[in-house]
């Protein structure tokens, strides 16, 4: 077995994925091994489609041969496949680090399954040490980094609002055409209040906190593999 603890994580994985299956393909590293090795055992026989989170894993499952759909024609899917930034043991999440949340939320929302495939490095006590990512429309950013603010105030959080650039300066632009604050909160003590705090703020496209929406999870790291949840 491969010494990477994400692609063991992600072939753990691929051993959930059956025959006919339509399955939502997540975004990032972690992700990018199971979309490659998906690709293996499509090339092997395996019948499935997919439907992908970002377009870098739209371009990564066309290379690997993985037949693709949109929520359009296949609006309910049996399973999500992706990474996190952090995970906490009631199978809560941070997600957003590659910038892809607002699809990826989409998808597993749209999944009667989303499993988690991480390195021990992302489990937490308590959410936060990742800054939360935030997408926001470009309009009016000055405001809505406000009410941000206010909403991160009132649910008992503290920390810096950073609008997220690239390596060139410029503004990061997610697939969707939006900006991204990301919140340096250091600790999240209610992540259901700030959920609801940020999702009420207009201009707030969609948040990083992913409650209630992983099902399981396989934690790779040096113990071997941790399950968490139901995997089936
Ligand atoms: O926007 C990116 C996604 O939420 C990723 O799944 C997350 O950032 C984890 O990425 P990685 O597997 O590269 O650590």
């Amino acid at each position: 077995m491969s010494a990477d603890p994400k692609r063991q994580a992600a072939a753990r994985a691929v051993a959930l994925v059956q025959d006919g299956m339509r399955l939502g393909l997540g975004t990032g590293s972690t992700a990018a091994h199971f979309v490659d090795l998906l690709g293996e055992r499509v090339r092997a026989g395996l019948s499935v489609v997919g439907v992908p989170t970002s377009e870098a894993t739209r371009a990564a499952a066309e290379a690997a041969g993985i037949p693709l759909t949109t929520l359009e024609e296949t609006p309910e899917l049996d399973l999500t496949v992706d990474g996190a930034d952090e995970i906490d043991g009631r199978l809560r999440l941070i997600k957003g680090g590659g910038g892809a949340l607002l699809r990826e939320k989409i998808v597993a929302a749209a999944s009667a399954r989303m499993v988690v495939i991480a390195d021990a490095g992302k489990r937490v006590e308590t959410l936060g040490r990742f800054p939360l990512p935030v997408e926001v429309v470009p309009f009016g950013l000055g405001a809505t980094r406000r009410a941000v603010a206010d909403a991160v105030t009132a649910a008992g959080c503290a920390g810096e609002l950073t609008l997220r650039t690239r390596p060139d300066g410029a503004p990061f632009v997610t697939d969707g055409g939006h900006l991204i604050l990301d919140a340096h909160l250091g600790r999240i003590p209610d992540p259901e209040r700030l959920a609801a705090g940020l999702a009420a703020v207009p201009g707030v496209v969609e948040h990083g906190l992913f409650l209630s929406l992983a099902t399981g999870a396989v934690v790779a790291g040096g113990d071997g593999l941790v399950l968490l949840g139901a995997l089936a």
